[in-house]
């Protein structure tokens, strides 16, 4: 079914409603952004900050970020790339997702190529699906690295583990970019974690206390676990004291091999959870 939808705002911002078989889910378009999921079981799923910035050109501090057409600060754009910082136009709904889209523009020149990209929020009663598809519309291939930020909201992160990466080889961004392989059955949070996961096959359990969350990734071939812990969170503006104790990010990403497409071709990535 179809997503009903109604604009609404969130601390100023234009935001999409959206709800389908009681579930609910608010979308910025600043980012089109996700800033809220909650199933038909009426529990939040999706962390949002106290101090999120909600300001022309600024990042929100939650939700689900999309990340495009540069992770992180590998390459000459701003961290993250522009996609999170612009306006993108609510397109309407399909049969079962709203959709969103962002064009090249004089907002995008810093990365002088001719794109659209799409993204799709489905929405039942204890599933949210975000797909993302990038479109090559100019006359010369270009490539990127693009991620779903996702920040999955815990009652406390020292409780948290992440089941489904064990024998998954990860670049640990935290400790200089070095290579390491899983062996643990679950990862634990206690510190900072930054880890880019590549050839995850097994769907993802988030173990929060008795709360279980499902998370499928499809397309995208990394997943980045990301938490700051306490030290390094307290150098985040936007973040509120002890913050860092309510989330864990688990990223589906495409980091480590750019994608390159050609003239008119398309790619697609999505995260489920459930
Ligand atoms: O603070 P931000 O620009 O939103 O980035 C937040 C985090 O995003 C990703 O998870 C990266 O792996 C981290 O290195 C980064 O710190």
């Amino acid at each position: 079914m179809p997503p009903t939808h109604e604009s609404t705002d969130h601390r100023g911002t234009p935001c999409l409603r959206l709800r389908n078989e009681g579930a609910t889910a608010l979308v910025a378009l600043h980012g089109a952004q996700l800033l809220s999921w909650i199933p038909a079981d009426g529990r939040e799923r999706l962390f949002l900050g106290e101090r999120a910035q909600f300001t022309p050109g600024s990042a929100i501090r939650g939700g689900v970020p999309v990340v495009f057409p540069q992770f992180g600060e590998r390459g000459n754009l701003r961290k993250h790339g522009f996609a999170r910082l612009l306006d993108w136009t609510f397109e309407g709904v399909t049969d079962d997702a709203a959709i969103f889209e962002l064009r090249d523009g004089p907002d995008t020149a810093q990365w002088p190529h001719a794109f659209a990209c799409r993204l799709s929020i489905g929405l039942a009663a204890a599933r949210l699906a975000v797909a993302l598809e990038v479109e090559n519309r100019g006359a010369v291939p270009f490539d990127f690295t693009a991620a779903l930020h996702t920040y999955l909201r815990v009652d406390d992160i020292a409780q948290v583990s992440l089941e489904g990466l064990q024998g998954c080889d990860y670049e640990d961004s935290a400790n200089g970019g070095t290579l390491h392989r899983q062996h643990e059955h679950a990862v634990a949070f206690d510190g900072e974690i930054d880890r880019i996961y590549n050839d995850v096959v097994a769907p993802l359990i988030l173990v929060d206390g008795g709360h279980r969350l499902d998370i499928k990734h499809d397309g995208f071939g990394d997943t980045i676990v990301w938490n700051p812990g306490a030290h390094l969170a307290a150098r985040i503006g936007d973040l509120a004291p002890g913050e860092h104790a309510r989330f864990a990010c688990v990223e589906a990403g495409q980091v480590l091999a750019p994608v390159l497409l050609a003239p008119g071709e398309r790619w697609r990535g999505s995260q489920a959870l459930g």
